[in-house]
């Protein structure tokens, strides 16, 4: 087909030409519903979001996994209530299989871990940075996916393990200029749980669907929770004794009620001690009304939390010590925690900690003459061959096209490949910040 080209009104230069043949209709520019995309300087400030997650895991000494975000659903089906469960991302797939999109990591970690068996020595420290679905209906208008960083430890039955992982939270937090008057942590052990209810007799299957129902306190009214845990089976006077176990906010309170001879109660005791010891006491608190929304966690569970009030759970934990059992795996101790990408950003931006990531290309090289196209081809390769950063300008453009590029990349060196200098072997480079210029050789460019 024929065509013209005419600069609009941006300048660049568009083919007035009579569509493709194929052409069928204007795509939806924008991506799937709940989801989205990361142009450069979306993608540069979740760069240096994973940077700080990777870097604090390897500080601690995890090493990095991932697996497929496509699990078989029957990874996900849990029966305790979970709101993870009625948005599970599922379908069947054209092998008839019941599949999922991943709602969270900890079930393919359990997955690989059983997989693996003996061959992997104990204890694991694994991290993952992986992108997670959910399908809610988008009257909530709430994204459908993020990204979260888990880390794990797998085999270590004491609470050092949970201890461990609260400090590379306080690690991540400091590192990006978190403070302990900015974010705390809110502790607690579903022992609590368990113990008030071993009071009772009440069926072990309810232990997990009131836990999931306990962690909906503030979000639905109280009313309704009771109601919810008398249909799980709990009488009036667990749900009494438990609702005031869970407004408790002391340790000492809870000993007065439980006694110090439980679980509960040593493991929370030397939590809070090993705190101390890692120096991270001022960000950690006993609350009782923590239990997370997960049916697995068994033991500590904690979540992060912005001392101002205004956003919702930051990260969030704990211990899973029936997990691996659950999938047909031994009897192995585990605990772990999720970091979801999409509070902390709005943590930062709260706080004016969003950092700057400028794009930065060290060298723009150019000719303003067609025909020496290839010398500066020839300039870009050995600049990139000495480990510089090249933008190397792929048509001959006017020197204040190239000005303006060069700005916006945020080049420091300007390389102009003109034809006299090329004749004696020279470039001419331009210090951008200084505007000093000079003719180098090649040899001495680098
Ligand atoms: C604040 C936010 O984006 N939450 C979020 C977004 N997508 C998810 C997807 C799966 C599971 C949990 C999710 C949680």
């Amino acid at each position: 087909f024929s065509s013209t080209t005419t600069p609009n009104a941006t300048g660049r230069s568009i083919s007035l030409s009579s569509p493709p043949s194929d052409y069928t209709q204007k795509i939806d520019v924008n991506p799937p519903k709940g989801t989205r995309d990361f142009p450069p300087e979306d993608m540069r400030l979740r760069n240096w979001l994973f940077h700080h997650f990777r870097q604090v895991s390897e500080l601690f000494g995890f090493e990095e996994v991932d697996y497929p975000v496509l699990e078989s659903e029957s990874l996900f089906i849990r029966k305790a209530g979970e709101e993870i469960r009625d948005q599970l991302y599922c379908f069947e797939d054209k092998g008839n299989r019941r599949v999922a999109l991943r709602p969270e990591l900890t079930p393919s970690l359990a997955r690989l871990v059983i997989q693996k068996g003996k061959s992997v020595p104990l204890p694991i420290k694994w991290f993952a940075i992986g992108q997670c679905w959910r399908y809610e209906r988008m009257t909530r208008g709430r994204r459908r996916e993020h990204y979260q960083w888990n880390m794990d430890i797998i085999g270590v039955p004491d609470v050092t393990g949970e201890a461990e992982l609260i400090s590379s939270i306080v690690t991540f937090f400091k590192r990006i200029g978190i403070t302990a008057r900015d974010v705390g942590f809110k502790i607690s052990s579903r022992k609590v749980l368990q113990e008030v209810l071993s009071l009772y007799s009440v069926p072990e299957t309810s232990f997990a669907k009131a836990c999931i129902i306990i962690d909906k306190m503030g979000k639905i009214p109280m009313e309704e929770i009771k109601k919810e845990l008398k249909l799980v089976e709990l009488s009036d006077d667990a749900i009494e004794d438990l609702l005031q176990v869970l407004s408790m906010k002391s340790l000492t309170e809870l000993e007065e009620k439980l006694g110090d001879a439980g679980e509960a109660v040593r493991e929370l005791k030397q939590l809070f001690s090993l705190a101390e010891k890692f120096g991270y006491s001022e960000w950690i608190q006993f609350d009782a009304s923590v239990v997370r929304g997960l049916a697995y966690y068994t033991g500590i569970v904690f979540e992060g939390f912005d001392r101002e009030g205004k956003l919702r759970a930051i990260c969030g934990g704990g211990r899973y010590d029936r997990l691996l059992s659950t999938f047909g795996g031994d009897d192995i101790p585990a605990c772990g925690f999720g970091f979801g990408d999409a509070v902390i950003i709005e943590l930062l931006k709260e706080r004016q900690l969003l950092p700057e990531v400028p794009v930065e290309v060290e060298n723009i090289v150019c000719s303003l003459d067609p025909d020496l196209q290839g010398a500066a081809a020839t300039v870009a390769t050995l600049l990139r061959g000495k480990g510089q950063c090249v933008d190397l300008v792929l048509e001959s453009k006017p020197l204040k096209w190239v000005f303006k590029r060069a700005a916006r990349i945020n080049a420091r060196r300007l390389i102009l490949v003109g034809k006299s200098e090329w004749e004696r072997g020279m470039v001419n480079v331009k210090i951008l910040s200084t505007g000093e210029q000079n003719q180098i050789s090649l040899d001495d460019l680098h």
